[in-house]
């Protein structure tokens, strides 16, 4: 649910010890700027040049959003996401 990070004022920076995908103090990452501008590229490119839909007709409502507790929190049932078309 990262949408439970929106409007609290806590970013990712190392700062808010709720959210610290990298690190925080002394050995933050380093790549920091890069992965956060990476990230944000690579997502708007595919969302930006290709059409999704979901596999077997499963609807957003049915897919399954359970989590699995490991060294970091992830989605217990990989996101299945099939490119259809390019825009
Ligand atoms: C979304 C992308 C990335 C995430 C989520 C991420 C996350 C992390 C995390 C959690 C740590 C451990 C911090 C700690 O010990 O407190 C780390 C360390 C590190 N990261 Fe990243 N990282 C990303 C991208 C990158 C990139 C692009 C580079 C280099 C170009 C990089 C280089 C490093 C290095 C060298 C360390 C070790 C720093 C140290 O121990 O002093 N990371 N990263």
């Amino acid at each position: 649910m990262p949408e439970r990070f929106l409007e609290q004022g806590i970013n990712f920076k190392g700062q808010d010890f709720e959210l610290i995908p990298f690190g925080a103090g002394r050995r933050i990452c380093p790549g920091l700027p890069l992965g956060n501008r990476m990230v944000h590229l690579m997502l708007a490119s595919l969302v930006h040049y290709f059409a999704w839909e979901l596999p077997d007709e499963i609807t957003p409502e049915d897919m399954d959003m359970g989590e699995l507790f490991g060294l970091t929190l992830h989605r217990a049932k990989p996101l299945k996401a099939i490119p259809i078309k390019s825009l």
